[in-house]
C-alpha cells in the first residue's frame, strides 16, 4: 500500500532522516517507535506528502507521490485519515461539525446523509449521541475518540496515528487501542502508528520498526521485536538508558 525508496530528509543543516526503506502492505497495522525528536512524525508527514524528501520517494498504492502537483495530491490525500497527537478538534464548533469537517465543501452529499454519516463514525468510536457536545466538555480520551471519529468518517483506505495514546491513561490507553484494532478490522484500513507507548505498539502493531539515528534500525513481526536481544532495541523497549551515552 505504501513503499519508501531511499528518504533523506534535511532541515537546513540537519539530516533527520537518511536513506529510510519501508514497505507497508495492505490492511496490515505498522508500528514506528523511536526516541524524541527521532523524526518519527516527519515521516509520517512524508507519507501524505505533506512534506517532501530531499532523496528518495514515496509510493501509494502505486502512485509515485514524490513532486506530484497539488491537485493530484489532493486525490491521493483522499485514500488518508489522520489522528493527530492533539485529535487538534476545532472548539468553537460542536462534535458533529468536527467530524462532517471533511465533507466542508462536497456538494454531493446531502446534511441528511451527511449527518447519518457522523452518527455512525461516533457510533464506531463508542460515543453515540454526542453531536451537540462542544470539545471543551470532553475529556482527553474523548477527544481522541472524536478525533478518530473524524478520521474515518470518509472511509480513508489508510489511516495514520501520531501518538494515538499519549496522555492518556492506561486504561484509556487500552480503550483507544481496542478502537484502532476494532477500526483496523472492521473497515479493512491499512494502519500506521506512532508511538513510544511499548504496550500500545504490542497490543496494535502486526509488525514494528524501530527509528534510530536517522535509520530504520529494525523491522519485523511486532513479538520478534520485542523478544530481540539487540542491546539498542533492548535499550528502547526496556526504557533504559546507556550511561556511557544517555541520550542514545
Ligand atoms: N518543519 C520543520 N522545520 C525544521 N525542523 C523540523 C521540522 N519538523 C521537524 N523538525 C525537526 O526534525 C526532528 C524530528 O522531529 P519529529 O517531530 O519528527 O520527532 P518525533 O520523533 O516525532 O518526536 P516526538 O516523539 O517527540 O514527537 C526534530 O529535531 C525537529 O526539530
Amino acid at each position: 500500500m505504501i513503499e519508501v525508496r531511499g528518504l533523506t530528509k534535511r532541515f537546513g543543516s540537519q539530516t533527520v532522516l537518511e536513506g529510510i526503506d519501508l514497505r507497508i502492505e495492505r490492511g496490515e497495522s505498522l508500528v514506528i517507535m523511536g526516541r524524541s525528536g527521532c523524526g518519527k512524525s516527519v515521516l509520517l508527514k512524508h507519507l501524505i506528502g505533506l512534506l517532501q524528501p530531499d532523496e528518495g520517494s514515496v509510493i501509494v498504492d502505486g502512485q509515485d507521490i514524490t513532486r506530484m502537483d497539488e491537485r493530484r495530491l489532493l486525490e491521493v490525500r483522499r485514500k488518508f485519515g489522520m489522528l493527530f497527537q492533539s485529535a487538534a478538534l476545532f472548539d468553537s464548533l460542536s462534535v458533529a461539525e468536527n467530524v462532517a469537517f471533511a465533507f466542508r465543501n462536497r456538494r454531493d452529499l446531502t446534511p441528511g446523509e451527511i449527518a447519518r454519516r457522523v452518527a455512525e463514525a461516533l457510533e464506531l468510536v463508542d460515543l453515540p449521541g454526542i453531536e451537540n457536545k462542544r470539545p471543551a466538555e470532553l475529556s482527553g480520551g474523548m477527544r481522541k475518540r472524536v478525533g478518530l471519529a473524524r478520521a474515518i468518517v470518509y472511509r480513508p483506505e489508510i489511516l495514520l496515528y501520531d501518538e494515538p495514546t499519549s496522555g492518556l491513561d492506561p486504561i484509556v490507553s487500552d480503550s483507544i487501542d481496542q478502537l484502532i484494532i476494532r477500526i483496523r478490522d472492521h473497515l479493512r484500513v491499512t494502519s500506521v502508528v506512532v508511538t513510544h507507548d511499548m504496550r500500545s505498539a504490542r497490543r496494535v502493531g502486526h509488525r514494528a520498526a524501530l527509528l534510530h539515528e536517522k535509520r530504520i534500525y529494525a523491522v519485523g513481526p511486532t513479538e520478534a521485536i520485542f523478544a530481540s536481544t539487540d542491546p539498542v532495541i533492548r535499550r528502547f523497549i526496556d526504557g533504559v538508558s546507556d550511561p556511557k551515552h544517555p541520550d542514545f
